[in-house]
């Protein structure tokens, strides 16, 4: 490893800033959040794949999965009052009063740090949308409609052996019309409004997977683009256990003060880390720091790697002259890698680092 020492104009460096954007240091860095939430939809016929589908894309995308059926069971479960009349609908095939059912989700999303929703299985008719958008005043990113006939449906419920109620061919041919009666209209409302995404769910488990996985894109850019950002604002605040959690142990970089040599792990950096907090010791005054992004890109190169380049605009507010702003060219290349509690984390993998020719 190396460790070489330069000068402080070195900007992967931590100096004390107050800065305005909460950081969250619990939460594992795959999860971005502190966000507006953002909600997909999840929909499609009764043994369509929703909750199969669902538990993928938690994996890989770290979405919250919301099934509205299985909050309705934990409700009977937990022996609360309405619980009897739930066990009943559900029996029945029959769709839960919508102020039940939204108080369930409502309560698990303000219970969540993490602000990216999978909802499976709501929206199941207009009474559940129209509810739901008055109270939460959210609206879906898009609608995932798995598409499946009604045999292949059937076949997989009969053999999904999870004990439930509503999984005997009565109540599943109640399901399917109550499906085609009720919740069709939903996902109609929301393809006039070209919000569905069309999946043929008839397909084995993995090629529907493959086809939902471009869906999903837009939200990895996000993440990795908040991901950069939190970085910056660890290194503005000094905060090394944060910058450490976001970086592979064995992170390289081409930064200017290393005069073209290839700094490997995080050595390098953690000695400014450090130096600040020496200087906070001795009480001596460190210049306020506060860096943006501008001009971002985010390019996925596959399922685990991804790329960010921006220009980082830092100002130095006392040093040396007032409002002082340094502006560098990063690049930096994000690597999705499994933790050892099995969660998938990104990690920045590679910095590459140069000043504009302005500054
Ligand atoms: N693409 C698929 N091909 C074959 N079987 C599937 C597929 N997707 C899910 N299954 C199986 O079908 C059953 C119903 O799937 P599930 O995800 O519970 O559906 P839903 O949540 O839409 O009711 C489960 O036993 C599941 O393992
Ligand atoms: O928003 C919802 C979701 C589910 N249910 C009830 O829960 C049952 C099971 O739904 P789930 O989504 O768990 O399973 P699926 O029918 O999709 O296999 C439904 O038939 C309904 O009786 C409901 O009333 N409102």
């Amino acid at each position: 490893m190396y460790s070489l020492t330069s000068s402080m104009t070195v900007s992967d460096r931590p100096s004390v800033v107050s800065s305005s954007k909460e950081m969250n240091g619990d939460a594992a860095n795959f999860s971005v959040v502190g966000k507006k939430p953002k909600v997909v939809f999840v929909l499609g016929g009764p043994g369509s794949g929703k909750g199969t589908q669902c538990a993928k894309i938690v994996e890989n995308y770290g979405f919250v999965h919301l099934s509205a059926g299985d909050l309705l069971r934990a409700e009977i479960n937990s022996g609360s009052e309405n619980g009897t009349m739930i066990q009943n609908m559900i029996k029945e095939g029959k769709i839960v009063p919508a102020e039940v059912t939204v108080g369930l989700l409502q309560k698990a999303m303000s219970e969540s740090k993490v602000q990216k929703f999978l909802i499976d299985g709501f929206p199941r008719n207009e009474e559940n949308r129209v509810i739901f958008e008055r109270v939460t005043k959210i609206d879906p990113e898009f609608i995932l409609f798995f598409h499946c006939t009604e045999q292949e449906m059937e076949k997989r419920l009969l053999s999904r052996n999870q004990g439930r109620v509503d999984d005997n061919i009565d109540t599943i041919r109640k399901r399917f019309k109550v499906f085609v009666d009720s919740s069709l209209p939903v996902i109609e409302y929301y393809e006039i409004r070209g919000k569905v995404r069309k999946v043929d769910a008839a397909r084995p488990i993995d090629e529907v997977f493959d086809s939902i996985k471009p869906l999903f894109m837009p939200f990895v850019q996000d993440d990795l683009l908040t991901l950069s950002e939190n970085l910056l604002h660890a290194i503005d605040n000094g905060d090394y256990t944060t910058y450490k959690r976001l970086c592979d142990t064995e992170v390289t970089s081409f930064v200017p003060e290393a005069q073209g040599h290839l700094v490997q792990g995080l050595d390098f950096q953690r000695f400014y880390f450090d130096l600040v907090l020496e200087t906070k010791k001795l009480a001596v005054a460190c210049p306020s720091v506060q860096s943006i992004i501008s001009s971002p890109t985010v390019s996925v190169l596959s399922d685990d790697v991804g790329l960010v380049t921006y220009t980082r605009l830092q100002q130095k507010l006392g040093s040396p002259s007032e409002g002082m702003v340094v502006a560098y060219n990063e690049t930096r290349l994000w690597k999705r890698v499994k933790s050892t509690e099995g969660e998938w984390e990104w990690k920045n993998v590679h910095l590459h680092q140069s000043k504009t020719p302005s500054s």
